[in-house]
């Protein structure tokens, strides 16, 4: 739990892109070179592509010199000779070319992979992950790991791998040819070396600093709009839009200017190289020009000399400005490490038993106490019997452990004392697979995916045939909305419904238990937000449904629960009354004064 916390502490920094403390390059790496080895053979192709462009590319100065030196100053009239270099110079730059895309190809299909594998990892991970988790980290958090970090580590390949292979190699080719052409030109060019790497270092630090400033600026700025919108009707019923946009502007203000300032100081990076390389352009001209007036060098390598010196600087900068995409590259992949080592708190047991195929649906809860936070029980030695087949009303004021009682039996927590059964089996015992399809779960907020109605009420499961949802449909009266829509079935909805009312919305989300046939049947406040007539549709289903099936029914609205078999009234995560509509009303206490009050013959109750 404590590892947890800390997970989420450090996730909250990150989200912000806060300075980080200082990561270990290592453990990232070796973690992404596990996955690069599973592609060796692609990565192995990349290298000898890339070598093959980098040899297209850089043999072309020294054509020429051999054209300069052999022919053009000797005065030679070799005019075949000079066909055959052109058309070497020709070859080569096509090469290049080609090689050139191949291996960027090869680099994009092994690291593209990896993000994507990267990615399902971790979905399929934060999917097994227990809900004691998802109370704590805030879900932007969490798609900030799914799509922001795995698109660091995506830069990582094609900017950083590339740079890294293609500029080295890049380089060590040049330095190879210059030695070859003229080894004190160049001793004399590497003098340059040192004050290169004083100024990338100044730099770096500082270019670190202006890049974390606008990614920081940047997330406060996205943040803001997206807290924005999540509340825009409160924001334009309490008329606070200037409010926010005065805000806003100052929050877009600090990002303009972090941006600013973060170009500024990559173009004065840039031509402060440039003017290095001019410096050092110059410094051969006039070194290397007066050895070929002393006839103590060849044009043609003078030639080939400035050429490679030219193309000396651009992969130096390159590798330089990688700095920044490695540095988020290597927060990104702890923080998704972090993620994908958070155990969920929920697991199968090692040995699992399994109910029979004949489920009865007999629920026990035998001296259950449960907390959120440890010391603070919300559920307190509990004990309750419902019957296979009985339906249930549980009642209480808010806050009485009503729906923590039914996330214990859908296993969203687990107790830390006594035992939840069904069938005589411990919870804890079943594989989750098979307790989710035993307990279905109506919430007050039903929630709908993107998608049509269709694979909404199936959740997406192609089992389920289009016959099947709409016999379902049917049956709970959602035809009649469901068929008033543009393409029926076939209509899209998203989260927010797409038009559909409340009451339309937990139609929907009925006709679900409908498809899947759960022995269990839990419904968590579930007609609170239905207007009378549709009420009495989904309560006609009920019936339905329920005959046969254990009901578990949380509602604040005493009219749904006056025929359940028993109704069991809460109060501070402890049963105080239980018993039939009939012998609660007799019993004179809490419940009586919920119906009193509920029915306007009395002030509200305060249970204590
Ligand atoms: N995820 C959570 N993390 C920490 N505490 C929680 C969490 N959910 C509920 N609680 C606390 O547990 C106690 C019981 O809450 P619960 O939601 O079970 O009550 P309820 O009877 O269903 O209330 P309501 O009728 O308002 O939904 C409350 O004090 C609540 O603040």
């Amino acid at each position: 739990m404590a590892q947890a916390i800390h997970n989420w502490q450090a996730d909250q920094k990150a989200d912000l892109n806060e300075p980080q403390p200082k990561q270990k390059y290592s453990s990232s790496f070796r973690v992404l070179s596990g996955y690069m080895l599973e592609h060796k053979k692609t990565f192995a192709a990349f290298i000898i592509c890339t070598l093959i462009a980098i040899s297209g590319e850089l043999l072309q100065p020294y054509l020429l010199k051999l054209a300069i030196d052999d022919h053009l100053m000797v005065g030679k009239t070799d005019f075949r000779s000079l066909l055959l270099i052109g058309g070497l110079y020709l070859i080569l730059s096509v090469t290049s070319l080609l090689f050139t895309y191949f291996q960027n190809n090869l680099l994009q299909k092994a690291g593209q992979s990896i993000v994507a594998s990267i990615r399902k990892r971790l979905f399929d991970h934060i999917s097994k992950l227990s809900m004691s988790y998802f109370d704590r980290v805030p879900s932007g958090s969490l798609i900030t790991h799914v799509s922001s970090d795995t698109e660091a580590i995506n830069q990582f390949f094609h900017q950083v791998v590339l740079s890294i292979v293609r500029d080295g190699f890049t380089l060590i080719f040049i330095l190879v040819m210059m030695f070859q052409l003229d080894v004190t030109l160049t001793l004399y060019s590497l003098i340059l070396l040192p004050i290169i790497a004083v100024i990338a270092i100044a730099f770096r630090s500082y270019m670190r600093k202006t890049y974390q400033l606008a990614r920081t600026r940047l997330s406060r700025l996205v943040a803001f709009t997206a807290e924005n919108l999540a509340g825009m009707p409160l924001i334009q019923v309490f008329y606070q839009q200037k409010e926010q946009s005065r805000q806003f502007s100052e929050k877009n203000e600090s990002y303009f200017k972090a941006n600013l300032r973060e170009i500024r100081t990559n173009v004065l990076f840039n031509r402060t190289f440039e003017v290095l390389n001019n410096l050092a352009i110059a410094f051969i001209v006039w070194f290397g020009g007066r050895a070929v007036l002393d006839t103590d060098l060849a044009f043609g390598v003078l030639y080939a000399f400035i050429t490679y010196i030219r193309l000396f600087f651009q992969p130096i900068n390159t590798i330089t400005q990688q700095w920044n995409t490695l540095q988020s590259a290597n927060v990104a992949i702890q923080r998704i490490w972090n993620l994908l080592s958070i155990e969920p708190e929920v697991q199968d047991a090692p040995q699992t038993k399994k109910l029979p195929a004949q489920i009865r649906g007999e629920v026990e809860f035998r001296n259950v106490t449960f907390a959120y936070k440890e010391g603070e029980p919300v559920i307190k030695k509990l004990d309750l019997h419902i019957q296979a087949g009985q339906m249930i009303g549980v009642v209480g004021t808010t806050g009485a452990g009503k729906s923590s009682l039914i996330s214990l039996l859908c296993r969203f927590y687990d107790v830390q004392k006594g035992t939840v059964t069904i069938d005589g089996i411990s919870i804890k015992e079943l594989p989750q697979a098979q307790l989710h399809r035993v307990v279905g779960l109506v919430q007050q907020e039903p929630y709908l995916f993107t998608g049509s109605v269709l694979d909404n009420v199936r959740l997406f499961d192609q089992t389920i045939t289009r016959e099947q949802v709409i016999e379902a449909c049917r049956f709970i009266g959602a035809d009649l909305v469901i068929e008033r829509m543009p393409d029926g079935y076939d209509s899209r909805l998203s989260e927010k419904g797409s038009g559909l009312s409340a009451g339309e919305r937990q139609l929907i989300s009925f006709a679900r238990i409908l498809v899947f046939q759960p022995r269990i049947l839990i419904l968590d406040e579930a007609t609170a937000n239905l207007d009378s007539q549709t009420e009495q549709l989904i309560n006609r289903a009920l019936d339905y449904v329920s005959k046969g099936r254990t009901t578990i029914v949380i509602a604040h609205r005493l009219s749904t629960i006056i025929g359940a078999d028993q109704i069991i009234v809460m109060s501070k995560g402890e049963i105080v009354e239980q018993g039939t509509h009939e012998q609660l009303l007799k019993q004179n206490g809490y419940y009586k004064e919920m119906t009193d009050y509920s029915q306007g013959k009395a002030q509200p109750i305060a249970m204590s």
